[in-house]
């Protein structure tokens, strides 16, 4: 199943630089091996924003939550999630 997620980082101005450097390592292995895994699809920054614009391909709801609530900056994301289907004029063969 496919999902698009939108993730809008909120880090604490409080937060000291060097715990926030670790978050942010820990949240970019954590996303590069669900890529690996094919589960992360596609990661997009969106310009001008401290935010990316996710889609995930996972099993069900239960997985994608599983997955995102693992995610180190969990705590400090605003999340929103839209299932996708596949469009009727896509030529992509792998849109499903
Ligand atoms: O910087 C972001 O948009 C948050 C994030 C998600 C995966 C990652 O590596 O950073």
């Amino acid at each position: 199943m496919l999902f698009k997620v939108e993730m809008k980082v909120n880090i604490p101005h409080d937060m000291p630089a060097e715990v926030a450097a670790e978050i942010k390592a820990r949240e970019k292995a954590y996303a590069q091996e669900l890529q690996a895994q094919g589960k992360w699809r596609h990661l997009w920054r969106v310009a001008g924003s401290y935010a990316n614009v996710s889609i995930f391909d996972v099993a069900d709801n239960a997985e994608l939550q599983d997955l995102i609530s693992a995610l180190p900056l969990f705590p400090y994301m605003d999340i929103s999630v839209a299932p996708l289907c596949r469009h009727p004029s896509s030529i992509h063969q792998d849109d499903r």
